[in-house]
């Protein structure tokens, strides 16, 4: 079992993933793709009037601040678009896809939090009401009848809160969660640039290889920025969980999953 999630930044190869993962597929390789969305859900909430707003947190983590009507737009557009957009695509290369959210069947499950912690003008303040949480829980039942069945699952966030709340979460955690519940052998994060960047945006810095037992790492994690620090918490969370490797690669490029799984960008292992 493979867990493949591609990103929702801007430049995703929506077409060479369905590709690619349609051939993987055919081929027997067993795989689940988890996707996400940010892009799509910025230029939508903008379209719609009420514009993204991200929050630092203390631990320098930013998250999408997601109150009720946010949530509702990200639903539209992680469940609809996208989601439907990459189920389409596997369906136009002869796999018989479904797409899910976490709230489905209550795959991805955690606890809401309700009251975030952030920075502002260097002080803590407490945003109320928000829709986050994370997943820490993965229910596999309704995944693994899917799969003896022949299907492809295609998953995205939001996740279930215990209180059966749609809850906006991270898709690289819940991926790196997925592939530890499933014992995967490899668990690949691709997104819109080579790989880990020792000196972001600077390409020809892709930190090639990180040894498993060091990818939590201080000198790791300060080199991600900005959301980057999710996808390396991720492989930390995937490593530890058993999970053969995990490859930082590239969703723009043509067989980006075959790629990534021959050793292109940032192989964790
Ligand atoms: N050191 C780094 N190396 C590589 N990318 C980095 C680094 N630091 C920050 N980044 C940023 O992280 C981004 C990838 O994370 P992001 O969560 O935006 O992507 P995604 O997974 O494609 O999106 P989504 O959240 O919709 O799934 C890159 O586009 C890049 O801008």
């Amino acid at each position: 079992m493979i867990v493949v999630k591609v990103g929702g930044s801007e430049g995703i190869n929506y077409e060479a993933v369905a590709k690619d993962a349609a051939s993987l597929w055919k081929s027997g390789q067993k795989l689940i793709l988890v996707h996400g969305g940010s892009s799509e859900t910025n230029k939508i909430a903008e379209a719609l009037g009420h514009p993204p707003q991200f929050l630092t947190h203390p631990g320098g983590l930013t998250s999408r601040l997601t109150d009720r009507k946010t949530l509702e737009i990200f639903e539209m557009v992680y469940c609809g678009l996208v989601n439907k957009r990459i189920v389409e695509l596997l369906q136009k290369e002869g796999v018989n896809a479904v797409g899910l959210s976490g709230l489905d069947g209550r795959i991805f499950e955690g606890k809401r939090k309700d009251a975030v912690k952030y920075i502002e003008n260097g002080k803590i303040k407490i945003h109320r009401g928000d829709y986050t949480g994370s997943v820490e829980k993965v229910n596999t039942a309704l995944l693994t009848l899917l799969l003896e069945a022949g299907y492809l699952p295609v998953l995205t966030p939001p996740a279930v809160s215990y209180q059966g709340e749609a809850i906006n979460t991270d898709g690289d955690t819940a991926a790196a969660l997925l592939a530890t519940a499933f014992k995967a052998e490899a668990l690949l994060l691709l997104s819109n640039i080579p790989g880990l960047l020792a000196n972001f945006p600077d390409e020809s810095s892709l930190i090639r290889e990180i040894p498993a037992a060091r990818v939590g790492d201080p000198q790791y994690m300060s080199v991600a920025q900005g959301r980057m620090k999710k996808k390396v918490l991720g492989a930390v969370e995937a490593v530890q969980g058993g999970v053969g490797r995990v490859v930082f690669g590239d969703a723009r490029i043509e067989q980006p999953i075959s790629a990534a799984l021959a050793g292109a960008g940032t192989v964790v292992r």
